[in-house]
């Protein structure tokens, strides 16, 4: 990749539910890009932390100050790559509002990997949790993402990703 990705996109946010991959793919893809790269999750307040940790799930009024958040260090951190479940269209318009022009990836996973892939792990998102995760989540269309198989090697989701970047 050359130093700076080509137009027409400034971010990409690597989005999906708990255990997609979003963070290991978000990260592998900054590195290839030699980008900015953050994880939503580390941008939580430690109420929302608090409140999935204790086995509740998060609604909209927990999560709009959070893609506030995002939404400036998107503009802020350009170019850059960002992992965020980004579940609903409206989280998507929120993460956009103050200009970012953001290439939204989703990897979409069935729930039986997931459930292997969150029980073999040490995180604050109980397993308990997954189900909401699949209820909130509103896939975005082709016309709105680059839509790929979170069960696909890491690697292949990266070129794939580059390669949708440099068309
Ligand atoms: N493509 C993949 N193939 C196999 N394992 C994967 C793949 N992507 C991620 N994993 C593994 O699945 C687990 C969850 O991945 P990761 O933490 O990246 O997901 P996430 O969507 O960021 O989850 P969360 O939002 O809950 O933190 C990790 O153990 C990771 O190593
Ligand atoms: O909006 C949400 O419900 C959250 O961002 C979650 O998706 C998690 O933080 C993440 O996936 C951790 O497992």
């Amino acid at each position: 990749m050359p130093d700076s990705p080509p137009a027409p996109y400034s971010a990409w946010i690597v989005m999906g539910v708990s255990g997609s991959g979003k963070s290991t793919v978000a990260e592998a893809l900054a590195n290839a890009m030699q980008v900015a790269y953050a994880d939503a999750d580390d941008f939580h307040p430690p109420e929302n932390v608090a409140k999935m940790r204790s086995g509740v799930p998060l609604e909209d009024v927990d999560r709009w100050p959070w893609l506030d958040t995002l939404s400036r260090w998107l503009v802020e951190e350009s170019p850059c790559v960002l992992a965020c479940s980004a579940h609903k269209q409206s989280h998507r318009t929120r993460l956009a509002q103050h200009g970012a022009a953001i290439r939204f990836v989703y990897l979409h996973t069935d729930i039986q990997t997931l459930r292997q892939r969150m029980e073999s792990r040490e995180h604050f998102m109980p397993v308990s949790l997954l189900q909401t995760q699949f209820d909130a989540m509103e896939p975005p269309s082709e016309d709105d993402a680059l839509i790929l198989d979170g069960t696909l090697p890491v690697d292949q989701l990266v070129a794939a990703i580059v390669s949708d970047a440099r068309r």
